[in-house]
């Protein structure tokens, strides 16, 4: 049954393209409802539909069969009452414009008065931690203060739900380290519902309230776990063996739905 008191309710969602070379299926069947407040991680190999999900919530893309709604409305609808947020895998910042600038655009575009458009790049920068940034260019920031400006751009909406696109992905380590334990005191001041699109098993399992594990041919939910760790969670909680159950779980879920000998024919 689609839940209309959810954020996100996906009723066997299926998605299929249709390409010069034949029909793509890339999702199949997905079951899933999001609750406001939640943090739901979505990993899975290359190819598994992750991305198309998150489109699709955006309505980027149409789903070809099932039922998919936002705060209880359709897509189109969802978009037009600026229901979310997007974060891309790549900051795509106009190199052209200030850090401010490029976090005001889209409120410009919408038609905010310019005493507005301030203070909300102002809230939204220091929420970040880029404050003193503002007349920067994008090229003068590392990139993971670049990302940090993305999330800023997308959180300027004060949308309820926040869709992010591996955003961390192309970042080392330590900076992608700092920037979970931001994104979760983030998430804990603002109470946003956040859709996370990852590869790594260590940061879906640091972030979320759910784990959604998807595999590829076609895009399926293989496992969907929700997490019992507390809301606050310091780095070191990686080492408990909670987390590491948790952690096993989501491995086991990726190598069920995971085909090796299909991939080295
Ligand atoms: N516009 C499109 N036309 C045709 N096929 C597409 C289109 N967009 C995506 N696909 C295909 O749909 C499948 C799912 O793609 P998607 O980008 O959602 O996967 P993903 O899990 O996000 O992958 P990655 O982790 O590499 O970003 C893939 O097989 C992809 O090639």
């Amino acid at each position: 049954m689609i839940d209309l008191t959810a954020v996100v309710s996906a009723q066997n969602l299926g998605l299929t393209f249709k390409t010069n070379d034949g029909d793509v299926v890339a999702l199949s069947d997905v079951n899933l409802t999001i609750d406001k407040g939640e943090f739901v991680s979505f990993i899975g190999p290359s190819g598994c539909g992750k991305t198309t999900f998150l489109r699709t919530i955006a309505d980027l893309e149409q789903p070809t069969s099932g039922t998919l709604t936002i705060n209880g409305q359709s897509p189109e609808n969802a978009r037009k009452d600026r229901a979310y947020g997007y974060v891309f895998q790549a900051p795509a910042l106009y190199p052209w414009r200030t850090i401010e600038k490029n976090i005001a655009l889209p409120l410009e575009i919408m038609g905010h008065s310019k005493s507005q458009q301030a203070e909300r790049v102002k809230r939204t920068m220091d929420l970040v931690n880029l404050s003193g940034f503002e007349k920067k260019y994008p090229w003068q920031l590392s990139g993971g203060m670049q990302q940090r400006a993305s999330i800023a751009r997308a959180l300027a909406f004060d949308a309820d739900l926040l869709l992010m696109d591996e955003p961390f992905g192309a970042l080392d380590e330590i900076v992608r380290d700092h920037l979970n334990s931001e994104l979760l005191k983030l998430w804990d001041r603002t109470k946003k519902t956040i859709c996370f699109v990852t590869h790594s098993i260590p940061e879906a399992v640091f972030l979320s309230t759910k784990i959604v594990v998807m595999s590829p041919r076609p895009g399926r939910v293989t496992d969907i776990i929700e997490s019992n760790l507390p809301r606050e969670r310091p780095l070191d909680i990686r080492e408990t063996p909670e987390f590491l159950a948790i952690a096993a779980r989501v491995r086991d879920g990726l190598r069920a739905g995971h085909s090796y000998d299909e991939d080295h024919i």
